[in-house]
């Protein structure tokens, strides 16, 4: 039996980086991944790189080949053949990156705990066991397959990861879940030509977003042709000559409807990776959600066992993996300071068209909390920059703590939201008054100039 001082199951971000930290102080690592497929995690092989890629590749399909679905059809196969390319490139440099170390040997199969120090990694050909000191477990999520009649015998149905390498673009799209997944593929289809439908069982749209902003997303989706239906029970699917069928009702009186697709997609949540791991085997707990307890430092209920990125549940980002790897570094080698609670707010983004983004509190959750605020919206349009760039749709919008005039909240609808985030993320980590970014200055033509004029008006 091999001994490791380090066994990495998961090949995702923050177990990738750690692995390279662990090696260059000459730590002897493991890396166990049960798909050569999915070398460097699913944020470069079935998430945040393919779809961005995809998304971007619409943008000039919906540019170029308006309403010319046979020409942009063409576009969109060649689009994920360009998709192919990239992630097939850094896969490879992500595997490179791991191999060159000689430190580091990664294991093809799935593994499982046999005990609370050993672990059996299971390949189509034979099963190999390994002993390591410290273990952390970096295995991800999957997605939530909903309970609908028909599911299983249909041939149209796909997650996001297998409709990422559909190369003949679906006509008519059906998606179930408006969440960010749900929303990116409504993007992306659309812009790529689908006639999209998205079906959402919350009679909510965006509940953690303002309804200011949440109306303006629904208004933008609609002027992108994409249809959402709010409140939907889905009953049933099946397939038929031409497609899939989906019979569903309304949450508030059931009236029956369906629709017909040529492609479902299933956008409806991810659950932690934990499937044949036997977790129980190594002392390691899990909490009803299904997701692997931790403390604070990312030490689950077994000291020597760790966990980083999805698995442990929360926020489901690619940015909370590569953060919990600095977490476990300076728990391993530096002041032990850092910890999960220091790291709020954290932003998010969803890549629509605009895009949106958000941190902290919203205007409701801030009244809902009691605090004095003020609010100011900018019309995106105001922009200099969203002109240039052709993108006027949107809004900002900004929550100012009254007493302090520190930065409670944001949230951007407008062009570049995604790296507009940042700034204000910077400026509410480090405390600033809000004058702090009224009076910044920044480069020109530049949707960061925006930020200027929305903290002008408290
Ligand atoms: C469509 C989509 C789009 C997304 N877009 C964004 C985005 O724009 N920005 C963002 O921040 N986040 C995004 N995310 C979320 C982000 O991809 C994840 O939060 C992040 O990749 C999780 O990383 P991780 O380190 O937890 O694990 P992963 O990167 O998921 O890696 C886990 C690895 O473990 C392997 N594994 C699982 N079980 C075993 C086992 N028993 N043995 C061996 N190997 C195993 C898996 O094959 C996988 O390769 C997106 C997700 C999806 C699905
Ligand atoms: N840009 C990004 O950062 C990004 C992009 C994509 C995914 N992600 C991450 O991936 C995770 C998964 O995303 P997601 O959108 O799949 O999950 P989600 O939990 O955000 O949204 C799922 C949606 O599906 C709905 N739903 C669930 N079951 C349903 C049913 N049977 N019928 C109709 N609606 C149903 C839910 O009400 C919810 O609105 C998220 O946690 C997110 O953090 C991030």
């Amino acid at each position: 039996m091999k001994q490791y001082d380090a066994i990495i199951i998961g090949f995702g971000k923050g177990g990738r980086k750690l692995a390279v930290e662990l090696a260059e102080r000459n730590w002897k690592v493991a890396i166990v991944e049960r798909s050569p497929q999915m070398y460097g995690g699913t944020s470069i092989n079935a998430g945040c790189i393919p779809t961005k890629t995809l998304i971007h590749e619409s943008e000039y399909a919906e540019r170029l080949y308006h309403d010319d679905y046979k020409n942009q059809s063409k576009f969109y196969t060649l689009a994920v053949a360009r998709k192919n390319k990239l992630v097939h490139y850094l896969r490879e440099k992500n595997y490179e990156n791991v191999k060159s170390n000689t430190n580091i040997t990664v294991y093809d199969g799935t593994a499982s705990f046999l005990s609370e120090n050993t672990i059996s990694i299971l390949s189509e050909r034979k099963e190999t066991i390994l002993k390591g000191k410290k273990i952390f477990i970096n295995t991800g999520s999957v997605p939530i397959v909903p309970a609908i009649e028909g599911l299983n015998d249909s041939k149209h149905v796909y997650t996001s990861e297998s409709l990422l390498q559909l190369d003949k673009l679906p006509r008519r799209l059906l998606i179930i879940g408006s969440g960010a997944v749900g929303l990116e593929f409504a993007t992306m289809y659309a812009g790529f030509g689908s006639d999209v439908s998205v079906l959402e069982a919350g009679n909510r749209f965006l509940p953690e977003i303002d309804r200011d902003i949440a109306a303006a997303m629904m208004e933008s989706l609609k002027r992108k042709g994409v249809s959402l239906h709010l409140n939907v029970r889905t009953q049933a699917l099946y397939d038929t000559s031409d497609g899939v069928t989906l019979t569903y009702t309304d949450g508030f009186d059931g009236t029956p409807y369906y629709l017909k697709g040529d492609a479902l997609l299933l956008a409806t949540g991810r659950k932690p990776m934990i499937d044949g791991l036997n977790p129980e085997k190594a002392g390691v707990e899990i909490n009803e959600h299904g997701a692997v307890i931790v403390n604070e430092q990312l030490q689950t209920t077994a000291p020597h066992i760790w966990a980083l990125g999805d698995v442990k549940g929360g926020e489901l980002y690619d940015y909370m993996s590569a953060d919990d790897f600095r977490i476990i570094r300076n728990r391993l080698f530096g002041d032990k300071s850092r910890s999960t609670k220091d790291r709020y707010p954290i932003p998010f983004a969803i890549f629509t068209d605009p895009p949106l983004a958000h941190i902290g509190l919203t205007e409701e959750e801030a009244v809902k909390r009691g605090y004095s605020i003020r609010v100011s919206r900018l019309p995106a349009s105001v922009v200099p920059r969203a002109r240039t760039l052709q993108n006027i749709d949107g809004m900002l919008k900004a929550v100012v703590n009254t007493h302090t005039g520190q930065i409670i909240g944001c949230t951007l609808f407008c062009a570049d939201a995604p790296e507009v985030i940042n700034t204000v993320a910077q400026a509410m980590k480090t405390g600033q008054h809000y004058a702090f970014l009224r009076d910044f200055i920044f480069t020109h033509p530049s949707m960061n100039e925006g930020l200027n004029d929305l903290f002008k008006s408290f």
